[in-house]
């Protein structure tokens, strides 16, 4: 069934797509949901056509999934970390294979450029090899105790995760929550954002066909109510979710309650800092990559750009030079760099955004209108073209909470942020830092209450490294959160009771009582 989906894609087209395979995935098949009246409608962003039909999971379908993971868990958990690596690492080969067919899927449901998708579908093979290349090293500790005893601890898989995706990466979110999960032992349940439901059951697919038990990875369809089934489930030992911050907190509040662990990967609005000294190409080129990925639909870019006030004129110059080549368009087409944001919504809240910034004084150097690709096909598609403000100032409201957006903020670095963001926002991403002066980089590094700084580049996360603001993923940090360590302590010699001393006088006492 999977791979009629995938078959079609070699010479898939924008606007020439319907899906209509089942999108649930447990027991090793994609299930076809059980009530059918409450359809929500997918759309493809370029054309603003129905793509398919999104129907949510009810509570017997999330519990039908939850138990179908439960009894692959029992199989996985009890195969050597190697066995495991065997099977992800065959899983990340498929993906490698049908790299291009995943990825134009995932452009058809997401907007984003195929460049992009194709980098994005990289990054996930690579995420499962990187695991499947931790789970064989996964160990406890010996510890030596007095008179021959000892202790040893396992580090044991927590059991059946939830995994819930936000649209942005479809495919790679389900890879960054599964394959660190897996790797551990753990059995997953994902839920994708249902904007873009189709990708993540191509994976399902790919992890039975590698090798894994049926039930082992499994797709839930659904908006809010069934990723409330997710948080509320008994069987449910964790759930890792990304997405904005005020879901993360109902995520953790829910899940509060039958004590499950959590790992929330969340929203933010980063800063992007350039001095003067800077190289002007690479300060450039990395305000682009900071801002214009995906759309603008990044949950770290570095939307405010601070410019120190000498340099300023001239950055503005090339960044708008460069954001006005940026190349619009059919998102499947090999030239493109900019595709459509996910919904009309999505695009009418950022164009809302430009107005406002303009009103409150910001001064539009580029873009920031609604874009009409001269291709009729995508006459609907939710386009903007790239913005560049300036003469922002940190107490408008562009500058102040998370746009998603291709919305490029810049601002005299004498504007200073307030300092505290709270603890659920992503990190205060420090950016490009002068090549001349690395130590100010490393000293402002140092300082910062963040969870993810780059200097010299932006928006690179190579799978190696934990990312995040909050919660983390990636890294190696992440093989703590997804399993539980078992302390088995063992006696060699004869068991000191602290009671046998009482017995004695015990018993004195009761011959004496007689
Ligand atoms: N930190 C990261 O790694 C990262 C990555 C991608 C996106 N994001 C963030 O995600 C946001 C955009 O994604 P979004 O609009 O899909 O976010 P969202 O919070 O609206 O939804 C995220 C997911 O949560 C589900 N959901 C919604 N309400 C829920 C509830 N009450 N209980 C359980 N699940 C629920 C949604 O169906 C979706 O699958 C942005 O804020 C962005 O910064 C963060
Ligand atoms: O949107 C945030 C960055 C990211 C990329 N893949 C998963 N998260």
């Amino acid at each position: 069934m999977a791979q009629s989906i995938l078959d079609t894609m070699p010479g898939a087209s924008t606007g020439a797509l319907v899906v209509t395979d089942h999108l649930n995935f447990w027991g090793g098949k994609r299930v076809k949901p059980r009530q059918e009246k409450y359809l929500e409608p997918v759309f493809e962003p370029a054309t603003g056509r129905i793509l398919c039909q999104m129907v949510p999971c009810g509570a017997e379908e999330v519990d039908e999934a939850i138990k179908s993971a439960h009894d692959a868990y029992q199989k996985w958990r009890k195969m050597s970390g190697m066995e495991r690596a065997r099977v992800m690492l065959e899983a990340a080969r498929i993906i490698r294979e049908r790299r291009e067919n995943i990825a134009k899927l995932e452009v058809i449901n997401n907007g984003k450029s195929i460049t992009e998708a194709l980098v994005d579908i990289d990054v996930s093979w690579q995420t499962i090899e990187y695991y499947a290349g931790m789970a064989g090293t996964l160990a406890g500790q010996h510890v030596q105790l007095p008179g021959g005893a000892f202790a040893y601890t396992r580090r044991e898989p927590l059991g059946v995760c939830a995994g819930i995706g936000a649209w942005n990466y479809p495919f790679q979110i389900a890879c960054w929550k599964s394959a660190p999960a897996l790797a551990c032992g753990n059995a997953m349940v994902f839920k994708p954002s249902p904007m873009t439901p189709v990708t993540a059951v191509i994976l399902a697919e790919i992890y039975k066909e590698a090798g894994v038990p049926d039930g082992l990875f499994c797709v839930v369809q659904g908006g809010a109510e069934t990723g409330t089934l997710l948080c509320h489930h008994p069987m449910v030992a964790k759930v890792s979710f990304t997405g904005s911050v005020p879901t993360g907190k109902k995520v953790m509040e829910m899940s509060s309650k039958t004590v499950k662990q959590v790992t929330l990967e969340l929203g933010g609005k980063s800063p992007l800092i350039i001095f003067k000294d800077c190289e002007m190409e690479n300060a450039v080129k990395g305000a682009l990559m900071a801002n214009f990925l995906t759309q603008g639909q990044v949950c770290c870019n570095g939307t405010r750009v601070y410019v120190q006030r000498d340099i300023l004129p001239q950055f503005l110059e090339e960044v708008v030079k460069r954001t006005k080549a940026i190349r619009i368009g059919d998102p499947l087409l090999e030239g493109t760099r900019m595709g459509a944001l996910i919904s009309k919504p999505q695009l009418n809240k950022v164009l809302g955004y430009v107005e406002g910034a303009k009103k409150q004084g910001a001064r539009v150097l580029c873009g920031g209108d609604p874009y009409v690709p001269s291709d009729p096909k995508l006459k609907d598609g939710y386009f903007m073209s790239p913005c560049v403000l300036d003469n922002c100032r940190d107490d408008m409201t562009c500058c102040e909470g998370e746009i998603f957006g291709q919305l490029c903020q810049c601002c005299l670095s004498t504007q200073r942020r307030r300092s505290s963001r709270g603890p659920t926002t992503l990190p205060l991403d420090w950016p490009l830092e002068s090549y001349q002066d690395i130590s100010r980089a490393h000293r402002v590094a140092e300082n910062l209450e963040a969870g993810t700084c780059f200097i010299n580049n932006y928006n690179v996360s190579p799978v190696e490294v934990p990312f995040g603001g909050f919660g983390r993923e990636n890294g190696q940090v992440d093989h703590r959160v997804l399993l539980q360590l078992k302390t088995v302590v063992v006696e060699m010699g004869d068991v000191e009771s602290l009671f046998e001393v009482l017995l004695p006088s015990l018993h004195f006492c009761s011959h004496k009582c007689e």
